[in-house]
């Protein structure tokens, strides 16, 4: 591991007491504040502000990092490692409209910045989410992985018919040289339609195929010298597994059903059992119930991450931002139709009931918190008409049309409607958030937090179920008694603020009152040295920011 000086680095630099960066680590005096509420019996509801004294450990050393798909074969899987070895390569191409540089668009670390403060003039400066914090850099990411299919990737990135073929053309040749390990299959778990591509399988029972992907991950990471492997599932959607007493209720149910070869213990579940013995993050980018309550006690036994469930890619994330604004603004959505068509062979897959089924629970259940936030627009259980709609349209491939129709009642009985057409790349979409969920679940393996006011308080780390991904998945999977949240700007902050309080960085509370109010009078201080935000960002000569973090300690705004 190699210690990344991003925080010091080339483009910004925290100057603050409550910052001390050692070769290994970068720690923050951080004083977090939260708000607790008490519903009393006559309705009314009491507010306790309360505040803990925190110290973040961020660890510094970024790990040679390796990640196994399963379904590495398909549009997604082929799509990302192609995107990786472009941009390694820093490849071009020609197109009819000229010449196209590979990027990481629609990546929140690789292409969106992060609000550091305001400089002298008061105007805002941004910085590149990649260089608030030490995070591995996509072109060091080693992959490998399975398909029931046995194509090589090289093929595989031809039959999705994703990218450009003049990119294409540059990356057969290393791509070819890839080849999906052999994998599970289940016909029953996956539409009938797949059993064409099922030629690349693992024999035996699911406690011999279950040890088998353990000597998979163990041969990967052994083979490339790995620090750190992270398993993520882009295979195709299963249906929903049975979840009872006896079967996999808990960790001992769900190990013993393995060992008795249940049927009802579906491929995905023995592949996040394998990752987590071996200590692996596991991450699941489709809807199924992968995470059976027995797998969630076994991830927290073991203290591995866990992440999902099912990409957050077009459609559902549009939506996580329109009614969040639309119930945000006092305007009450009363019928949300989600129709969409696509051609490439997740949709043959999700045009089997069971396993359409799956996506439409993922899809439907997105508005759920948002509708239950405002109890002035909705009376209890009352939400919306809403109706998710996929259709399998061979023609349009991976060029996913996606239509909606979402209605509001406005004040005096009027109504809004908002039609939205979508042309959604869909696994150009999707390859960047699953480059995200591997860099951010990567990096919380490195962040730690303790008590600040106990000397011998003990380092604690993030829960094994990973909230902080929600942003990248349509049914967040978050630890017992959390509230699951959808809104997307409220996913975003959290992981924002999470960063910028690992380098001794209050909350964007937005208020910025400095720029409200004349605080020269407040202060006392010479007008010369008004009172800056949080962070005062200075650009250097050189092209760095520096940030003056508060000299009375790093508190957070309140929202
Ligand atoms: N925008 C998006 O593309 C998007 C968004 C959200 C979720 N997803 C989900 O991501 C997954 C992949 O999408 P895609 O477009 O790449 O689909 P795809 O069908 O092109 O790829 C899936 C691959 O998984 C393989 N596979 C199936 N079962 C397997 C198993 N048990 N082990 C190993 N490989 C297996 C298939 O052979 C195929 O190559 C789907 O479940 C989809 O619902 C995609
Ligand atoms: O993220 P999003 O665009 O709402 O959802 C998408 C669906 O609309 C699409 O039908 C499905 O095939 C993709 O797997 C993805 O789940």
């Amino acid at each position: 591991m190699k210690a990344n000086n991003s925080a010091n680095n080339t483009t910004l630099e925290v100057v603050s007491p409550n910052v001390q960066i050692s070769e290994n680590y970068i720690e923050t005096d951080y004083t977090y504040q939260t708000s607790n509420v008490k519903r009393l019996a006559n309705g009314k509801i009491q507010v306790f502000p309360e505040s803990a004294n925190l110290k973040i450990r961020t660890d510094r050393r970024v790990p040679k990092l390796g990640l196994m798909l399963v379904g590495w074969g398909g549009n997604n899987g082929s799509t990302l490692t192609a995107a990786l070895e472009a941009n390694r390569r820093q490849l071009q191409w020609r197109k009819r409209t000229g010449i196209q540089k590979a990027n990481w668009f629609g990546s929140i670390t690789q292409a969106s910045t992060v609000l550091v403060g305001s400089d002298e003039e008061g105007k805002d400066v941004y910085v590149p989410m990649k260089d608030l914090v030490p995070m591995v850099n996509p072109d060091d990411i080693l992959v490998d992985g399975w398909d029931i299919s046995s194509m090589n990737i090289g093929e595989a990135m031809k039959r999705a018919q994703v990218l450009d073929v003049q990119l294409q053309d540059q990356l057969y040749d290393d791509l070819k040289a890839l080849t999906p390990r052999p994998s599970i299959y289940d016909p029953d778990f996956i539409a009938a339609n797949q059993s064409d591509r099922a030629d690349n399988l693992i024999k035996g029972t699911k406690l011999e195929q279950f040890e088998q992907i353990r000597r998979d991950i163990q041969d990967f990471k052994a083979k490339k010298n790995l620090d750190t492997v992270i398993v993520l599932w882009t295979a195709n959607t299963e249906r929903f597994s049975d979840v009872k007493p006896g079967l996999n209720m808990t960790m001992e149910e769900l190990e013993a059903s393995l060992k008795a070869n249940k049927s009802e213990i579906s491929p995905s579940t023995i592949f996040a059992m394998a990752s987590i013995a071996e200590g692996c993050t596991y991450i699941n980018g489709s809807p199924q119930n992968t995470f059976v309550p027995g797998l969630i006690e076994l991830a927290e036994h073991k203290g591995v991450f866990i992440a999902g469930d099912d990409f957050k890619s077009g459609q559902t994330k549009l939506k996580s931002v329109l009614v969040d604004f639309l119930v945000g603004a006092g305007i009450k959505p009363v019928s949300i139709v989600s129709y969409n068509h696509l051609g490439n062979n997740d949709g043959k897959n999700l045009s089997a009931p069971q396993q359409f089924r799956s996506k439409e629970i993922s899809k439907s259940n997105v508005v759920d918190d948002m509708v239950e936030s405002n109890s002035v627009l909705y009376g209890p259980k009352e939400h919306p008409d809403h109706v998710v709609v996929i259709k399998y349209v061979p023609y349009i491939g991976d060029s996913k049309r996606a239509m909606d129709e979402y209605t509001s009642e406005i004040m005096m009985g009027g109504h809004n409607t908002l039609v939205i057409h979508n042309t959604c790349e869909d696994s150009l979409l999707a390859s960047p958030l699953i480059l995200d969920l591997v860099i951010l679940g990567e990096f919380c393996s490195r962040i730690t937090i303790k008590d600040n006011s106990n000397p011998s308080a003990a380092w604690v780390p993030f829960k094994p179920v990973l909230s902080l991904l929600s942003y990248l998945c349509k049914a967040p999977l978050v630890p017992r008694g959390s509230q699951v949240v959808n809104s997307l700007f409220r996913q975003r902050a959290a992981i924002e603020n999470i960063l910028r309080g690992c380098i001794g960085l209050a909350p964007n509370s937005h208020m910025t009152l400095e720029q409200r109010f004349d605080f020269s009078s407040i202060t006392n201080e010479p007008p010369t040295k008004k009172l800056k935000t949080a962070s005062c960002a200075k650009t250097v000569a050189n092209g760095k920011v520096e940030l003056n973090g508060h000299s009375n300690g790093v508190t957070n705004g309140v929202h």
